[in-house]
Parts: structure tokens; sequence; C-alpha cells
């Protein structure tokens, strides 16, 4: 029997780390070989598997990235940009594939992580999913084929326990519409208006975040013209649809060169 590629998945008790370590152990083709919590958290020290509610699973929490990523050859990391920042370095020298959900990057990080891809094979895609990738495609094609007659809004809504906003998947959705229509997103971002903001300005991109309760993630693309509208929607109904897509990218990743990668290069969608 060949060796199955360790994972370690970091942020573990959060809820995408959780349900990594469910969808990791239901697929089976990734062995969970390591678990990373900041420190002071009160699972680190204990099993994984007690700290979930259910069997010990033999792997318990760690604070220290380096120990377990050693042993690894994917991390699949759902945490906080300065936590991600620093799993990036870690990952290299262990040189093991580096997942990232994390979401909230400002423009350094985002030049930080491009630097770290030189000599490490990074996967980060601000959303996981076959659908909303395949959303930014559509996007892109939608915007290249209409004028700026039709204003672009992006709308996404989010459980109320998510810190960053606008939502990663709706800065993809923003990139592509941007790329479709050749211009540059950070020259036409409008980001959530407020008081006498005057009209719109032509060939801007609006993006409006709603935060309430548990909603899991939710995405509209609108193209309005004055006399019709067009929607293009995407609804995540599971948290499992994400780690799925994380536990995807780990194995595609297992034999690539260096580079930074997205989910359009797993999924084998069209970049342009
Ligand atoms: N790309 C995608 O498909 C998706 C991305 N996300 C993103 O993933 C991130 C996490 O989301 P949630 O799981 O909902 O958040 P969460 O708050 O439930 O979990 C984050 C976890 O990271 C841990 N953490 C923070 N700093 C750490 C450190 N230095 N070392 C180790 N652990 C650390 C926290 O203690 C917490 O357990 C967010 O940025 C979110 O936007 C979430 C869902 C899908
Ligand atoms: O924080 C979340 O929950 C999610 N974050 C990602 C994002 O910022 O787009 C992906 C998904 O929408 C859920």
């Amino acid at each position: 029997m060949t060796d199955l590629p360790g994972v370690v998945v970091t942020g573990v008790s959060g809820r995408m780390g959780q349900m990594l370590v469910r969808e990791i152990q239901a697929d089976g083709r990734l062995k969970l070989v390591g678990a990373v919590e900041r420190s002071g958290h009160d699972w680190v020290g204990r099993d994984l598997g007690a700290c979930m509610g259910g069997a010990d699973l033999g792997v318990t929490v760690t604070d220290d990235p380096l120990e377990a990523f050693a042993k690894a050859q994917a991390v699949i990391d759902f945490t906080a940009p300065a936590a991600t920042l620093a799993f990036a370095e870690l990952a290299a020298q262990a040189r093991a594939v580096h997942v990232i959900g994390t979401t909230g990057f400002s423009d350094e990080d985002l030049a930080q992580l491009k630097h770290a891809g030189h000599h490490a094979v990074i996967v980060r895609a601000g959303n996981m999913s076959l659908g909303v990738n395949l959303l930014t495609v559509l996007t892109r094609q939608v915007a290249k084929a209409l004028d700026a007659d039709f204003d672009i809004e992006i709308i996404e809504s989010h459980h109320n326990r998510k810190v960053d906003a606008p939502s990663g998947t709706a800065l993809m959705l923003g990139e592509a519409a941007a790329e479709g229509r050749g211009v540059n997103l950070s020259e036409v971002s409008d980001r959530g208006r407020d008081g006498i903001t005057g009209a719109r300005k032509r060939g801007d991109i609006g993006f409006h975040a709603i935060r309430g309760g548990g909603i899991v993630g939710e995405h509209d693309v609108i193209f309005a013209s004055p006399s019709e509208r067009i929607v293009l929607r995407h609804i995540a109904e599971d948290r499992s649809l994400f780690a799925k897509g994380a536990i995807k990218a780990a194995l595609w990743g297992q034999d690539k060169a260096p580079g930074e990668y997205d989910m359009l290069d797993v999924l084998g969608l069209p970049k342009d």
C-alpha cells in the first residue's frame, strides 16, 4: 500500500478547521498528521478527536507549526493574514504544499505571498468552490461583452462572525469583472457607499457587505443598464464545499513546480 500524503490543518478549532478535519477523514486520500492552533488556545496539548467531542484521533494539537509541518506534504490553512504569512515561510522550509483559504490580505501581504511562491508550491483562493470559480469565468466573459452602460455591483452576504470585508470571493469577482473590462480594479473600486456620495461614477465596480446570523456565503454580481439587469449568483449551502476544494488543491499541488497557483489552475478552468 502506498503512503498517503500527510496533511496539517492550521486554525484547527475554527469553523473551517473543524470542517477540514471531518472532510479529510471522510475523503481518505490524505492522512492527517498534525493540527495547529494559536498559542494559549485551550485545545493545545490535547488530542484533536477529544477536543472535537469524539474519539481520540492520535493527533495532538500543537502551537508549534514548524514541528508539525516537518511531517507533512501539505498544509491546509484557513486562519488569519498574519498567521498565514508566517506559515508560508515554514511550509516552504518543510517543502509542503501550502493551500491558503485565508482572506483579508493587504496588498503588501499579497506581495509577500507572491515572493514565497518563488520557492514553494502555494495554492491560494478566496473561495475554493467549483461554483464560485466558474462564476469568476462567467463574470469576466459578461464584463467583456458589455460596455460601461452596465454598472457592475457586487453584493456579498456572510455570517455575523466574519471579520473581513469585502469577502475574498467578492474581490475575486471584482478582479474578474475588471479584467473583462480591461481596467485596474484598484482604480474603479467603490466600497460601501454612505452619506452624500454624489452620483455613481461610470465604470466603477461597487462592493457591499451584509453580515447576519449563520449565512455561509452568498455572492451576486449585478450588471445594470437603464433598461435591463443581469444577475449572476452563487449560494454556498454548506462549508464542506470549501473543505472539499482545499483537499483537491492539496492533492493537485503534490507534483507541481514552485509557484503561486489558484483554484482555476486546480479545476482546469480558463484564465482569460
Ligand atoms: N477560501 C475559502 O474557500 C474560504 C475562506 N475562508 C476564510 O478562512 C478564514 C478562517 O475562517 P473561519 O474558519 O470561519 O474562521 P474562525 O475564526 O472560525 O477560525 C480561524 C482559526 O484560526 C486560528 N488562528 C488564528 N491565528 C492563528 C495562529 N497564529 N496560529 C494558529 N491558529 C490561528 C483561530 O484561533 C481560529 O481557530 C477566514 O479568512 C475566512 O474568510 C472561510 C471559508 C471558505
Ligand atoms: O469567512 C467565510 O465564512 C468565508 N470566507 C470566504 C470569503 O471571504 O469569500 C469564502 C466564503 O464566502 C466563506
